[in-house]
Parts: C-alpha cells; sequence; structure tokens
C-alpha cells in the first residue's frame, strides 16, 4: 500500500462537496484525532477488524468514518475481500501532526476564528467593488494603540515555533562563531531572546518601531537576560538607514509585508548597513502550495483591509532580490520555514 500524499480531490467537483461538508469533515477529523485513530492509521496499514476491536468502536459505523477520511485522500484503502473487518487502511505521511497542528489545542485555525471574519462573510461581491471593508474598530493595520500593538505582536511570538525550529536546525552553520545580531522588525524579542538564550556567544539586539520597547523589556525581563545580550534599537526603517556594528541582520517574517520596491530598499539598507562578510538571513513563509493553504484565512480576511499588502512571494524571487542588491552566495537553509543565508 503505498502511503504518499495524494490530492485532497481528483476534480473541481468532488474539491467542492467536500467544501460544502468542510464542517462535517472537520467533526471527522477531530473525532479520529481524539479517538487515537490516526495514531494507528499512519504507521498502518491496519484493518479495519482490528481498528474496531482495538478502539471498541463498531465496524459498520467506522467503515463510514473511514470512507470520510478516504474522500478527504487523506487515507488510503485495501479491500482484500467483500467483508468489512477485512479492508486494510493507511494514513498519508503526516496526518497525525497535521492533525494537531490544525485542530489541535494550539492551532493556529481556532485562534483566527477571534478576527471578525464574519464581517465580510457573505458580503465578498460589496467587498470586492470597494462598497464594504473592514471596520477598523474590528480590525486596524497598522496596529496603532499600544494595546494593538501588543496584541499584534503576541500573536507574531505564538508563530515563532517552526521558525525556532529551523534556526536550531542550522545552529552551528549560524552562530558557531558567535557575533553581533541585529533582529530587523524584531516583534516583541522573543526571538531574539532565544537566541541570546542558546548561544552564549551572541549579542543580539532588534531594531523595531519605539512603541515597541516596553515588550522588549518584558522579554528581556522573562529570559532573564541583560540588556548586553538582548538590547533595543528604536527606529523607522522606512525613514533611516539600519544601524551599523553587527556582523548579521535577521529579516524574519518582515519583507513580506512590503511592496517589492520598500522590500529591496530595506535589503539595499541591510547591505549598506553590513561589514564586508557581513550576512544576511531572511526567514518567511515563501509561496508554495502548502503556505497558501496555510494562509487561506488571511488572504480572505484581508480582502477587507487594503491598508495591509502583504503577500507571499517565491523563494526564487528573494534570491533574485538579493544576487540584485549585491548579496552573494546566498543558499536556502531547509526547515518548517526555510531560512535564506546571503553574505555581503
Ligand atoms: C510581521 S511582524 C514580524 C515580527 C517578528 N520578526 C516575527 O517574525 O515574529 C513585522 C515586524 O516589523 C515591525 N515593523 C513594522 N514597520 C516597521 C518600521 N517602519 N520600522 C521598524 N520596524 C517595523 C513591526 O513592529 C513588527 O515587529
Amino acid at each position: 500500500m503505498k502511503g504518499e500524499a495524494t490530492a485532497l480531490a481528483s476534480t473541481p467537483r468532488a474539491l467542492l462537496h467536500l467544501l460544502y461538508n468542510g464542517a462535517r469533515a472537520v467533526d471527522v477529523l477531530e473525532a479520529s484525532l481524539d479517538l487515537g485513530l490516526l495514531d494507528a492509521l499512519e504507521p498502518g496499514p491496519v484493518t479495519l477488524g482490528e481498528l474496531a476491536t482495538r478502539h471498541r468502536l463498531v465496524p459498520v459505523r467506522l467503515y463510514k468514518l473511514l470512507d470520510c477520511l478516504e474522500s478527504l485522500g487523506l487515507v488510503r484503502r485495501e479491500q482484500p475481500t467483500d467483508a468489512l473487518e477485512s479492508a486494510r487502511y493507511q494514513a498519508v505521511p503526516g496526518l497525525r501532526a497535521a492533525a494537531q497542528a490544525v485542530l489541535g489545542p494550539q492551532s493556529l485555525e481556532k485562534d483566527r476564528e477571534r478576527y471578525a471574519w464574519h464581517e465580510l462573510h457573505g458580503q465578498l461581491p460589496q467587498v470586492l467593488r470597494g462598497e464594504r471593508s473592514m471596520p477598523p474598530a474590528a480590525f486596524d493595520w497598522p496596529p496603532r494603540t499600544a494595546e494593538q500593538v501588543a496584541g499584534f505582536e503576541a500573536s507574531m511570538a505564538a508563530g515563532l515555533p517552526p521558525i525556532l525550529e529551523t534556526f536550531r536546525a542550522h545552529r552551528g552553520r549560524l552562530w558557531e562563531r558567535g557575533g553581533r545580531v541585529l533582529d530587523v522588525g524584531g516583534g516583541d524579542g522573543t526571538l531574539a531572546a532565544h537566541l541570546a538564550s542558546e548561544h552564549p556567544g551572541l549579542h543580539v539586539d532588534v531594531f523595531n518601531l519605539p512603541a515597541t520597547e516596553p515588550l522588549v523589556a518584558r522579554t528581556r525581563e522573562r529570559f532573564g537576560l541583560s540588556p548586553e545580550r538582548l538590547g533595543f534599537q528604536g527606529g523607522d526603517f522606512l525613514r533611516e538607514p539600519l544601524p551599523g556594528g553587527y556582523d548579521t541582520l535577521c529579516f524574519v517574517r518582515v519583507l513580506h509585508d512590503w511592496p517589492a520596491d520598500t522590500a529591496r530598499a530595506l535589503l539595499v539598507a541591510a547591505r549598506d548597513a553590513l561589514p564586508p562578510g557581513g550576512r544576511v538571513l531572511i526567514c518567511e513563509e515563501f509561496r508554495t502550495p502548502e503556505r497558501l493553504a496555510a494562509q487561506f484565512f488571511w488572504s480572505y480576511f484581508l480582502m477587507g483591509v487594503d491598508t495591509c499588502v502583504s503577500r507571499l512571494r517565491e523563494v526564487e524571487h528573494y534570491l533574485r532580490v538579493l544576487d540584485e542588491t549585491g548579496f552573494k552566495d546566498a543558499e536556502v537553509l531547509p526547515g518548517p520555514f526555510e531560512l535564506i543565508l546571503a553574505h555581503r
């Protein structure tokens, strides 16, 4: 039985049937996760008879649940005889981890429900004609009040684990020589604090808008770091050059927020601030089919927010701009969020 991932649906009509049944499909997956069926199905293959006995489930009912999973392309079935119990199943690789990430307690999708998407729901023709938008009271971009800034930076920090995983996977390569790092647009300093804590030879500063200074101070305190290990440089990268004195400048989920010419200008500013041999690190949600799917909520939501021009770009776009702005030896380091490393 082959276990490789499959397309969600083979035809547009099949996809539309599945989408219409989205709430029921999520119910099927949550039940499968809660019952522990995914733990058994992913190593698989396992027969329906074994699954039903192990989990004390009614075989004829379990068969129908597995039909639902099969129609979603999430399990494969072999039916050696017509007896239900003999049907053998195997989940596609990664299903359990995906179900945990998307439906489990730390689900980003569930967190997104608190945003006012229903302001647009059912109104897309008016939204697209420019007659209706997200009310600023429901979502303001860029964040303006201290409360909005703190809420936004906290939600960014909550999404850092896969980024930290990538940084950790390449720790030897990135930080064995220590040095001074500037995390440009570095949020509330959570990434910088992890880097400083995990690598005693590093000094890390956050460059961010002055309004974020108290947030970085709080992070510094939470991690028990001194200002010598985790510093703050207040500034506006749209209006002033980036500060010098660093070996590495990081742009983590920053460049995608801007039009291409602004993102390019930021890389030029980085080049001008770095010494020869200095490094730039770009960590982004590069545009891939999976990332676009993970971004579906924001593609929908931001139709009503013209002030946000954030967009996913292919990794090749950034590699080309790095080349055009004079960076050398760019390479893509793999991980849950790929990291581009390039040298001045
Ligand atoms: C999408 S967030 C990314 C935060 C963080 N790097 C992360 O990945 O969690 C963009 C960051 O850029 C900062 N930023 C936005 N405009 C800026 C500006 N003009 N100058 C400096 N920082 C800015 C924001 O305050 C925020 O921290």
